[in-house]
């Protein structure tokens, strides 16, 4: 796959400001931690090469490379995504110099919990992991289309590279989730292979979001009051999670046995897994996968964890039903996973509200007593073993 050319439409960056101490030539290139030289348990995942995609019989062969994925394991790794190395190494850099912002500025951005709008900065400390709290700082950036225009603001250092974000999102939409719709479909043997990308333009309204993420280090008594991280398996919401590699190994995924095994870092790779609402549009078919993320092994303890991630998901009016017309689902004889009729939008906002107000989740969990949530209509979340 070539690099992407795709045009920036949407960013009006001020051109009387004076931005250039933020050009790439005068800020300090992110250089990643050294990885793990501890042997973890490490997860078995598949590789898709995308290159083989536009090739003839690619898609099919892709396709079946990832039957068994998306079924039963949930994640997997794609490679040759058409984004150079350097745009991805722009990328950490820009979270870098984001995250040592100050306080004061970054608070200028930050998110609107009680409203569950989850663009902006997120600050570290807000939720309880065990007895402390978390270590986690975010920025989130939606789609550059109309429906979020003039709605965040940005500190300059993002201002000056808002352009090269909105090519570097559209890439990643375009390259890498369009193409494994398509390869989801071909899996489901759904007549029309476009049925699910049909349903995650770009264009249109949609919850799609590109996120810089920090974990910071903790000491051992802060590791140990957080049980390690052990306590934080959950799913993600949405359509697919493509998830940056890079080195601070942590993320574990629970497997079909019941065991965590480690995802491990490897070079020129994004890893992919696929969320709640793919799961919810084939009764549960498609595997919704359960991850968390504990402490690094010792030797990688003094280091910051940064991510670059994208977070996929269907037009905010789509129902989360069972797709209708595939031989697949259909012998699996899959159901609805909500009792009424739930759109996109309505899920959003019922799981983004419970993950960023700890104050109301901490209520929710309560009411049952069971480990269990009602996120809507009938769909629960629950606690998973540490
Ligand atoms: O940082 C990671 O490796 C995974 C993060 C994650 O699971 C999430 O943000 O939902
Ligand atoms: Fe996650």
């Amino acid at each position: 796959m070539s690099t992407t050319t795709t045009q920036t439409t949407s960013v009006k960056v001020d051109d009387q400001k004076d931005l250039s101490q933020y050009d790439f030539a005068n800020l300090k290139p992110y250089v990643h931690p050294p990885e793990t030289k501890e042997n973890l348990n490490w997860s078995e995942l598949v590789t898709l090469d995308l290159e083989d995609y536009d090739r003839p019989g690619g898609k099919e062969r892709l396709a079946k490379q990832l039957e068994h994925a998306v079924h039963h394991v949930g994640f997997f790794y794609v490679k040759n995504f058409g984004l150079a190395q350097e745009q991805v190494d722009q990328q950490f850099t820009l979270a870098k110099h984001f995250f040592e912002l100050p306080v004061s500025e970054k608070e200028k951005y930050e998110v609107n919990y009680k409203a569950a709008d989850y663009n902006g900065w997120r600050r570290p400390g807000r939720a309880l992991v065990a007895d402390t709290k978390d270590n986690i700082e975010i920025f989130n950036i939606p789609k550059f289309t109309d429906d979020f225009k003039g709605k965040y603001d940005y500190p300059d250092l993002l201002k000056a590279h808002l352009p090269e974000i909105e090519v570097f999102q559209r890439a990643l939409h375009a390259n890498v989730v369009l193409p494994l719709l398509r390869l989801f479909a071909i899996v489901l043997q759904l007549p029309d292979e476009e049925y699910l990308v049909k349903q995650h333009t770009y264009d249109k309204k949609s919850e799609d979001h590109y996120r810089y993420m920090i974990y910071h280090p903790r000491t051992e008594a802060q590791w140990e009051a957080s049980k390690y991280g052990a306590t934080g398996g959950h799913t993600d919401l949405g359509t697919v999670t493509l998830l940056f590699r890079q080195p601070v190994a942590g993320l574990q995924i629970l497997g079909e046995d019941g065991n965590w095994t480690s995802v491990s870092a490897q070079p020129g790779t994004i890893t992919v897994n696929l969320a709640d609402t793919i799961s919810h549009l084939t009764g549960g078919w498609l595997k919704s996968s359960v991850h968390r993320v504990v402490a690094p092994p010792r030797d990688q303890w003094e280091y910051s964890r940064t991510g670059l991630l994208y977070f996929a998901r269907p037009h905010n009016d789509t129902q989360l039903l069972p797709i209708t017309d595939s031989l697949v689902l259909e012998k699996a004889g899959v159901k609805p996973r909500f009792e009424k009729i739930v759109t996109m939008e309505e899920w959003v906002r019922a799981k983004q509200t419970l993950q960023l107000n700890p104050d109301i989740a901490a209520k929710r969990w309560a009411e049952r007593g069971d480990g269990k949530v009602e996120v809507l209509a009938g769909f629960h979340d629950q606690r998973y073993k540490e």
